[in-house]
């Protein structure tokens, strides 16, 4: 049933999708505003065909109105959406060739499941059945093909809605957070299951979100916006590895924000420790500062002080979180200049280590691990 499916799914595994990199949609220089507020401030972006790309950012930072545009559900003021090579900035949503879930299922209640499915398909009515039938194979949903909405769960219907989206093979999928409205168990399966079927049937996908786990986990790069801009474009390694700017840094994970000094040419000062300083720096504040970031799991935590090879510090240990997998530890660092510092280890380093809360450990901040940044206030 699913090779059926995948036969009349235009865009998966056709001629033109065995060029992965060829640019599928080109958005050039899109600006919005409504009234005196600028939502969309000049955005590029290019998506490959198969590619499946989030619009990661905070709320308000226009993810939904960059999908709106590209959807064809608002017009933009100025600037250019092209669609598999033809200018559809103008177009109605009716003529742009796209499918979309929103994060309300928004199933039409008096008709059943297949039904619902079917909504937009054309043609003679057995293949019309056909089609309904190897969707609701595809996500799994033949059982309940005669129920109506309100008799399905929340992650029922969004599946039912993401069938009804793809039902008419469209060449883009547009998914607006399809699953902030399902509890975390369901959104985790569900995660997985629309990114098996977006690879099955290669089909270009945008997906807004909030949720960074859910960006990081599914994208194969992210869009991370601010404020109408885009801030970062990259695959989550490089999102969350190589944050661009300290917005990228500060909302994408967690991370230690700790006060540096340059000194000399070659040097960096984070309170009693000497750093290797990198040749090209930020600007530095006028109290001669710059900021150095490092992610929690990378405060290495030593069994003995102090640690031959590497530059420890003693730390304080003044809390204690279980975090599932890990633990995070809140430190205070004399050596570091006083500073609050988050490490997180595996259970393993907890147990061999006895940690405790108020006991004393070793630490070191291993070189590769650090990136800087200009001071100044954090978002
Ligand atoms: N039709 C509209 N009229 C006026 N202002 C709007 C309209 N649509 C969106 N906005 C404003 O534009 C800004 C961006 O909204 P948008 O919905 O794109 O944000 P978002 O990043 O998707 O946020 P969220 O995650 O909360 O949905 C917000 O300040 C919002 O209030």
């Amino acid at each position: 049933m699913k090779n059926d499916l995948l036969a009349w799914m235009k865009p998966a595994h056709s001629q033109e999708a065995e060029t992965p990199q060829a640019p599928f949609l080109a958005i050039d220089q899109l600006s919005k505003r409504f009234g005196a507020l600028t939502v969309l401030a000049g955005i590029d972006l290019v998506v490959h065909k198969g590619e499946f790309v989030c619009l990661l950012g905070p709320s308000g930072c226009g993810k939904t109105t960059l999908l709106r545009q590209v959807a064809g559900l608002d017009r933009p003021d100025s600037g250019r959406i092209v669609m598999n090579g033809r200018d559809v900035t103008q177009l109605p949503p009716g003529q742009r060739d796209y499918g979309i879930v929103f994060q309300s299922y928004a199933l039409f209640p008096n008709l059943t499941v297949a039904d619902n499915i079917g909504y937009g398909l054309q043609g003679p009515r057995a293949t019309r059945q056909q089609r309904i039938r190897s969707l609701l194979s595809l996500i799994n949903l033949d059982a309940i093909a005669d129920r109506y909405p309100a008799q399905l769960s929340g992650g029922q219907q969004q599946r039912v809605a993401l069938a009804r989206a793809l039902a008419t093979s469209p060449s883009l999928l547009l998914l607006d957070e399809p699953l902030s409205a399902l509890d975390a168990q369901v959104r985790q399966h569900l995660r997985q299951e629309i990114k098996a079927l977006q690879h099955t049937l290669n089909i270009t996908t945008i997906m807004v979100t909030h949720d960074q786990e859910e960006a990081l986990t599914m994208a194969d790069r992210i869009v991370v916006m601010h404020q109408g801009r885009i801030e970062q474009i990259g695959t989550p390694a490089e999102i969350y590895h190589q944050p661009a700017t300290r917005f990228v840094a500060s909302f994408v994970g967690q991370g230690n924000w700790l006060h540096a000094r340059p000194v000399g040419n070659d040097q960096l000062q984070l309170g009693e420790l000497t750093l290797p300083r990198p040749a090209v720096l930020p600007p530095i504040n006028a109290q001669g500062q710059i900021e150095l970031f490092c992610r929690p799991e990378h405060i290495v935590l030593h069994p003995n002080w102090p640690a031959a090879g590497v530059a420890t510090a003693l730390a304080d240990i003044q809390r204690i979180e279980l975090l599932g997998p890990i633990y995070r530890l809140h430190l205070h660092v004399p050596a570091w200049g006083q500073q609050t510092v988050l490490a997180d280890i595996g259970h393993q380093t907890f147990f061999t280590q006895a940690i405790a809360r108020q006991q004393r450990v070793t630490i070191s901040l291993p070189d590769a691990s650090q990136l800087l940044f200009e001071s100044e206030p954090r978002p």
